[in-house]
């Protein structure tokens, strides 16, 4: 067992296990630099590699986390297990404890310059529960969808942190009876609950990246909040897909957990029942799935709890699917699970599957009830995975409050 001379309670979430990477200032120094969430601390990588004459004091004292990134799989290794020594090893204990700060005192910043970025559709119960609400009279599943990982380019500077305020959007609308488009604010603002992968290793302009190499690439994993203006949506989405109704912003949370972090939360995909193209076809490998339960909580009550495990194509397949033409990966580039929706009704990541487009509001504990999101409104989601010896993994929170609209 692993364990830390800092006093880190065992249900810590951010245990000696998980080491997640950020970006924080403090009110007395507003440099932003790389910080590792270790118990109620964020210990500075850059000064503690400083101190320590580390090899890798370059990549560590930094702005963000995209040097680190870049460096791949073997130099993330090395620089986990150097951090892990340092939180480890007395030896170390004094320029660790000069370079610790309360994590209530850091702010924490976008950790990564974000490339490009790409939303997937991979929940099963979600894509065919919003084929439902949104194409009644069509199949559920497009015919495309067993075959291929869906998915979109979204706009990637509109990924903010958590803690950023959410300004209602405003754009057109029309429902089916509606005569002819109205302007105005999103009458149907909704979140959606998605885990998100970054890519620290890029790829060569041409050459396809296997889903094999998935561990090659990608650094870390972190929690998103794709909020979607649903009646935005609905009226312009066909026939290229979301536009505005998604990219007024995308919440991303501060701490990107480490792929190595994760190593006791891989579990087996659902049951493929259409078998894949062999750049797809993960039967009998290495299991690619995740076993991240996250909870939404709307204004401090729990609404939902995904079970990221249900989602039917895995990260792995999507960085496959997402490079199989020969486009290239840059370090930074960043893609977002698509909502995670469990069977159950109580497992759907979105208040349009939840309260099924407003017919069946959630009621919240003041008595009031939601069909979709109000001003004044916070949405928090959190996450865990298992870890080692019964620990949990934490991935913290993507949190945002929704502002009036300025349009
Ligand atoms: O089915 C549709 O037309 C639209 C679906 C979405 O809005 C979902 C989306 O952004 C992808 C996802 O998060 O699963
Ligand atoms: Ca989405
Ligand atoms: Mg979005």
């Amino acid at each position: 067992m692993t364990t830390t001379w800092l006093p880190v309670a065992a249900d810590s979430p951010f245990g000696i296990r998980n080491l997640p990477y950020g970006v924080f200032t403090t009110t007395e120094d507003p440099t932003p630099r790389i910080g590792v969430a270790i118990g109620d601390f964020v210990l500075d990588a850059g000064a503690v590699a400083q101190a320590t004459g580390s090899d890798h004091t370059g990549l560590l004292d930094a702005a963000n986390l995209n040097p680190l990134m870049a460096a791949g799989r073997a130099v993330w290794t090395t620089v986990r297990a150097e951090i892990t020594a340092w939180l480890t090893d007395e030896a170390y204990r004094r320029d660790v404890e000069a370079n610790l700060v309360p994590r209530q005192d850091a702010a924490l910043h976008l950790p990564f310059e974000v490339g490009d970025y790409v939303d997937f559709y991979a929940s099963e119960h979600h894509a065919s529960n919003l084929g439902q609400i949104f194409r009644p009279d069509s199949e559920p599943l497009t015919p495309n969808w067993k075959h291929m990982p869906i998915g979109y380019h979204g706009r990637s500077g509109t990924i903010v942190v958590s803690g950023t305020e959410i300004v209602r959007p405003s754009g057109q609308r029309k429902a089916p009876a509606d005569a002819a488009p109205a302007y105005g604010p999103c009458l149907r603002l909704d979140i959606e609950a998605e885990v998100g992968f970054v890519v620290g290793k890029g790829s060569e302009l041409g050459s396809p990246v296997a889903r094999a190499d998935f561990r090659e690439h990608v650094f870390g994993v972190c929690l998103v909040n794709d909020w979607s203006a649903r009646d935005i949506q609905a009226w312009e989405y066909v026939p290229l897909g979301p536009f505005l109704g998604k990219s007024f912003a995308t919440s991303v949370s501060p701490w990107v957990v480490p792929l190595d972090a994760l190593a006791h939360a891989w579990v087996e995909p659902p049951a493929r029942d259409v078998e894949p193209l062999p750049y797809l076809d993960d039967r009998g490998s290495t299991p690619d799935g995740l076993d991240i339960a996250i909870e939404v909580a709307l204004n401090g009550h729990v609404v939902s709890r995904p079970p990221f495990r249900t989602m039917y194509w895995t990260a792995a397949q999507q960085l496959a699917h997402m490079t199989v033409n020969g486009a290239s990966l840059r370090t930074g580039d960043f893609y977002a699970s698509g909502t995670v929706s469990g069977p159950e009704r109580e497992e759907r990541g979105a208040f349009i599957e939840l309260t099924w487009n407003g017919r069946d509001p959630v009621k919240l504990p003041d008595g009031s009830t939601r069909s979709y999101l109000e001003d004044g409104d916070e949405v928090a989601i959190t996450a865990t995975a298992p870890g080692p010896d019964g620990t949990r993994i934490g991935f913290g929170e993507v949190a945002g409050r929704i502002t009036p609209t300025r349009g």
